[in-house]
């Protein structure tokens, strides 16, 4: 058994749409494919995997030094020790191999594309969906219903308070319960805009806003104190993902719930956020995203520092709207996932037939991540491993 091959294309998932930090006219995504030498179902095993929205392909680390260690490497050394299966673990500590720990910078995005594709082969090989592999390997019970809600409403050239106000009705009528929009270009230009979408639901959904990081401290507060009028579901990365000093004054002002992390690309960047950021453990929520920050492997850590500091994976509830995070809510207890209905075709979303029902939907029990239950999407993962 063995990996013979790791593919990478990087593809567009450009659009007009833009957030108060960056906008997505020239967004791209890496879609990777770990071909093996095992057949099962008549198939030859392939997994896949991409990274989420907003940073971009990685296809330069990926085919000049990720791809080569692995197929450099001894085969049995990347299996487990029964060698009927891949071993994620070993396979990511091949990955990493002479790399200096601490800056991130985007070899984690690299490394969760690759690891995405680890995982889904692994499930795939063991003949079962990877969310009950992992409720085995932790000898938990897996919960196929999960928690998404829609994220959209963008900063969009041309579109005023009733497209926004319409957009977020057609979630709605969509089966879902909690909304997010986007904030920060200014508590004027704002408030209206938040105050038209709350109408809209009229009680019927819960929103929650996000500024990407965009404001400084002073900016951070006068949100805050705009915000609270309002019950909203939570207020995301307010400041720079980074500073946690900011984060951590902020709470200050906001008693709310607060969410953020998802520009945190290690376990070592949760952890000081849980230690210096001033997230509260009864109310905010964690939005690390494995695709972009080491993949699973790494979110395991990071789901043991959780722990250790006192909190529930169910306070999780990751950013980039794929379905490895709905195999991870899943399998390990999150309390959810981000989900853009009309955004980021065909990678992101559900298996076709998947509904949302009162912010719900149900996993159908499909081999690995489930990505051949979704027709568009295997169509492109295909073409690359043909
Ligand atoms: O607009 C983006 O970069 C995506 C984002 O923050 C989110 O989905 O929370
Ligand atoms: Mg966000």
């Amino acid at each position: 058994m063995r990996i013979v091959d790791v593919r990478e294309v990087t593809a567009p998932i450009a659009s007009s749409i833009a957030n108060a930090y960056i906008d997505f006219s020239k967004m791209t995504l890496s879609l990777v494919a770990v071909v093996t030498d095992v057949v099962r179902d008549g198939r030859t095993v392939v997994g896949y995997g991409f990274n989420s929205n907003g940073r971009y392909g990685q296809g330069g680390l990926i085919r000049e030094r990720f791809a080569p260690r692995l197929l450099e490497a001894d085969p049995n050394a990347l299996l487990n020790d029964a060698g009927d299966n891949l071993d994620p673990d070993r396979i990511w500590a091949t990955l990493m191999k002479n790399e200096k720990p601490g800056g991130h910078g985007e070899r984690s995005v690299a490394v969760g594309t690759i690891d995405m594709a680890v995982w889904d082969a692994v499930a795939k090989i063991a003949g079962k969906p990877l969310f009950r592999l992992l409720a085995e390997r932790h000898g938990r019970e897996a919960n196929p219903r999960v928690f998404v809600y829609a994220a959209g409403g963008y900063y969009y050239p041309g579109k005023g308070i009733e497209q926004l106000r319409a957009e977020m009705r057609s979630y709605l009528d969509r089966g879902y319960s909690v909304v997010k929009m986007k904030i920060g270009n200014g508590v004027a230009e704002d408030r209206p805009r938040i105050e038209g979408v709350l109408k809209e639901l009229d009680g019927k959904a819960q929103l929650a806003v996000d500024a990407n990081g965009r404001l400084n401290l002073e900016d951070a507060i006068a949100y805050a104190k705009m915000l609270r009028d309002y019950p909203l579901f939570w207020y995301e990365e307010a400041g720079d993902p980074l500073d946690y000093n900011l984060q951590a004054q902020l709470a200050e002002f906001y008693p709310a719930p607060m969410a953020t992390g998802e520009n945190l690309f290690s376990h070592q960047d949760a952890r000081n956020l849980i230690r210096y950021g001033g997230m509260r453990p009864d109310r905010d929520w964690l939005q690390f995203d494995c695709a972009l920050s080491y993949g699973l492997c790494e979110y395991q850590r990071t789901l043991e520092v959780l722990k250790t500091a006192g909190w529930s994976p169910s306070r999780c509830i990751p950013h980039g709207g794929h379905q490895m995070s709905l195999n991870i809510a899943a399998g390990l207890g999150l309390g959810g996932n981000e989900s853009y209905p009309d955004l980021f075709q065909p990678y992101g979303g559900f298996p076709d037939g998947v509904r949302v029902e009162d912010g719900h939907i149900t996993m159908p029990d499909l081999p690995g991540i489930g990505f051949e239950g979704k027709s568009d999407l295997i169509k492109v993962m295909r073409d690359l491993a043909a």
